[in-house]
């Protein structure tokens, strides 16, 4: 449904992305999934017509969103990351206003407002003016104006920046219960987002797709899914130097300890393994060696996280070719 080749933005001399290359089937939601500036909300604008690639092509259903832009725009629905909301309108009046300007044909237009506010919950508000909208249901009229042409692909850039714990939950809520009858493109920079809404992720930094898989196969494949916990006595950069020369050991990390009650004189460490490594007796050794105390050391699954810092933290090499082997011409 969305083909992405080869494309490349650069603004002035600065390349803003390079070479980004995915694909996502009917009915998939794929999560771009990258740090701040790392080119998502470029390769965004590009896909919903509003910014011109350098090189590359891109296809929504089957049309190029540079040549038949017009196709395009009637295929998609975009919610950038400021909904483009007229405070003033009531949700109703704006909602018909947008289906107008998308060409839906005036017969079908109130079938259609309402389809889109009975998706996104917002029959009740539908006579308020959108400035005395709590931001939760804001968010709810943006994407409601996204869907309202009823478009086959959905592109979301950060749908739930801003919003309170259970405005999350019902915007992810609503976004997953589009899938299936639309093919959904969302982009994030908060990793739970993608495991808990996203079929597929692409993770992208500095302007380039450096892995595409699925959140669970992502995890499998660039670490075999374990690792260990340390609770160690001494400091934990000089523990982090020498766990980081053990071999086997491609990541390690600082645990958030607020669920734990932490001794004050005491480090605690994630360590990721690769694939296939068993450096349990080698990171004890290593520890003992260096002076260090070993106080609880335990197997753990490794989370989408630690994939994440792997992927998009330069000083390591990765273990592996990433290869995302799900869909032909997918970027590694
Ligand atoms: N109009 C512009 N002119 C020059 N450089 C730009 C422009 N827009 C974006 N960039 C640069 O391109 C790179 C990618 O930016 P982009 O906004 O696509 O990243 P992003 O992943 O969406 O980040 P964020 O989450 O912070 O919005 C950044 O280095 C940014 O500074």
């Amino acid at each position: 449904m969305i083909e992405v080749e080869h494309l490349s933005k650069i603004y002035g001399s600065t390349p803003a992305i390079t070479d980004v290359t995915f694909s996502v089937d009917q009915g998939e939601i794929l999560g771009l999934l990258g740090p701040n500036g790392a080119g998502k909300t470029t390769t965004m604008r590009i896909l919903t017509g509003y910014l011109p690639a350098t090189s590359g092509t891109a296809k929504i259903a089957g049309y190029d969103v540079h040549e038949d832009s017009l196709a395009v725009r009637q295929r998609i629905g975009y919610l950038p990351e400021t909904p483009p909301l007229y405070p003033e309108m009531t949700v109703e009046g704006y909602l018909h206003f947008v289906a107008r300007i998308k060409g839906v044909p005036a017969g079908d237009r109130p079938q259609k407002v309402q389809a889109a506010m009975a998706r996104c919950s917002l029959q009740d508000k539908h006579r308020v003016i959108i400035r005395k909208l709590s931001k939760g249901y804001r968010q709810r009229v943006g994407i409601a104006q996204a869907i309202v042409h009823d478009p086959p692909a959905i592109i979301l850039d950060e749908p739930t920046v801003g919003l309170d714990p259970r405005q999350i939950i019902e915007v992810r809520n609503l976004i997953k219960s589009l899938a299936g009858t639309h093919t959904i493109i969302l982009s994030t920079h908060i990793l739970p987002e993608v495991s808990m809404t996203c079929s597929r992720v692409a993770i992208i930094n500095r302007g380039k797709v450096v892995a595409t898989n699925t959140p669970e196969n992502l995890m499998t494949q660039l670490t075999g899914g374990s690792g260990y916990e340390l609770e160690i006595n001494g400091e934990a950069p000089l523990a982090k130097q020498v766990l980081q020369n053990v071999p086997g050991v491609i990541l390690v990390e600082s645990l958030p300890t607020s669920h734990l009650h932490p001794h004050p004189h005491h480090a605690y460490l994630r360590v990721i393994s690769q694939p296939g490594k068993e450096p349990g007796k080698d990171i004890a050794a290593a520890l003992i060696k260096a002076g260090f105390g070993l106080y609880e050391m335990r197997r753990v699954s490794a989370t989408l996280e630690d994939v994440f810092l792997q992927l998009t933290t330069e000083e390591k090499n990765l273990p592996l070719e990433v290869d995302s082997g799900t869909t032909e011409g997918e970027a590694a």
